[in-house]
């Protein structure tokens, strides 16, 4: 029989053999783990659960929030804030920024989440996720402690420790990367944990599946249109191979999807709405699926720009995404430099 190793025993492994992380990153990512466990757990009653639909209320994004967005946040929220790791957490569902109170011991992390990434699939029971990313505060200097304010979290992402989502389909799935490799833990559900089932996980350089929402189509800057043109247009056009197509409307779903199997992935700046970069955001979407792509192997691009390179000004900033095998990626950027 295999040997099973947890979610726990990897981040030990980590800390301890490797020396990858310090003993209060491993700690925090454990909270994480946690929460993620309870999400899914609400995620699971659904109807019985009395926790679908809308709420009354709109994040700071003009978006109508679920119940279970907010269900979410407050168990990340909660779990994280009494963990002594943290100095405070920024959330796609808070305006500000959340200073762990003083009364709760206080660390050097920051967290930022999605709290639910796919809000429209909560109700029809599509594939939802949790996404976050973990920042170092940045003043180290304890004869200089100044409160933390939202500048310590406008760092760009090359600057994350920890990154990771966790995905609430068929099965429970999250996957990490601490910067050694995107690992895959899966919930075992009769046990409560999490256990490794995929290490070194590596997305094909070459695919034959994009995944970008069509009806925008028409809405589309130059390069993206070429890219998608040419993808539709098979083994007849310039491609000379036919593509296959997938939309979850779930960034945690497609991401997975792209670390299991290729492929790439677009959220284009579009003309709907012309002074906004894009749709997802940079700090707690992008950054941490950028992140683990590179780690995958794969690559992360506004077009123009890496996305780990994007030096953020706001903390709900918005950013186009384009991610996924590396040779889709590059293609696409070099569309960009030439049109
Ligand atoms: O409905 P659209 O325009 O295709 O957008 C889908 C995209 O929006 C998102 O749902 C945004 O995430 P939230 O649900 O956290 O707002 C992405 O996960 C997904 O890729
Ligand atoms: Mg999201
Ligand atoms: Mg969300």
């Amino acid at each position: 029989m295999t040997k099973r190793i947890s979610l726990t025993r990897y981040l030990v492994e980590q800390q301890r053999v490797d020396g990858h992380i310090p003993g209060d990153l491993r700690l925090l990512l454990e909270v994480v783990a946690r929460s993620c466990k309870s999400i899914s757990q609400a995620v699971n009653k659904g109807d019985l659960g009395g926790i679908l639909g809308a709420a009354e209320t709109e994040n700071v994004q003009g978006e109508v929030q679920k119940q279970l967005d907010i269900i979410a946040n407050e168990v990340l929220i909660e779990a994280n804030e009494w963990g002594g790791h943290l100095a405070a957490m920024a959330s796609e569902e808070m305006d500000s920024i959340y200073v762990v109170p003083n009364r709760f011991p206080q660390g050097e992390y920051l967290l930022m989440f999605d709290p639910l990434d796919g809000s429209s699939n909560i109700d029809v029971n599509v594939s939802i996720g949790t996404i976050f990313s973990v920042l170092k505060k940045g003043n180290d200097d304890p004869d200089t402690i100044e409160p933390v304010s939202e500048q310590d979290f406008l760092q760009p992402g090359t600057q994350q420790v920890a990154a990771g989502y966790c995905v609430y389909g068929p099965q429970t799935t999250l996957v990490l990367t601490v910067g050694d490799g995107v690992a895959m833990f899966t919930l075992d559900r009769e046990q409560g944990s999490f256990v490794l089932t995929r290490e070194n996980v590596q997305i094909p350089a070459d695919t034959k599946e994009f995944a970008v929402n069509m009806s925008n189509m028409r809405h589309w800057a130059e390069p993206v249109k070429r890219y998608v043109d040419e993808c539709l247009a098979g083994k007849e056009g310039p491609r000379g191979k036919d593509f296959n197509m997938r939309w979850v409307a779930s960034m945690v779903a497609d991401v997975h999807r792209i670390l299991t199997r290729g492929g790439v992935f677009l959220y284009p700046w579009d003309k709907r709405e012309p002074e906004k970069p894009g749709k997802l955001r940079l700090m707690y979407e992008a950054n941490p699926m950028a992140w683990l792509v590179e780690q995958a192997g794969g690559a992360a691009t506004n077009g123009h720009q890496r996305i780990l390179d994007i030096q953020p000004t706001k903390l709900h900033e918005r950013v186009s995404v384009m991610l996924g095998s590396k040779n889709e990626v590059d293609r696409l950027t070099s569309y960009h430099s030439t049109l």
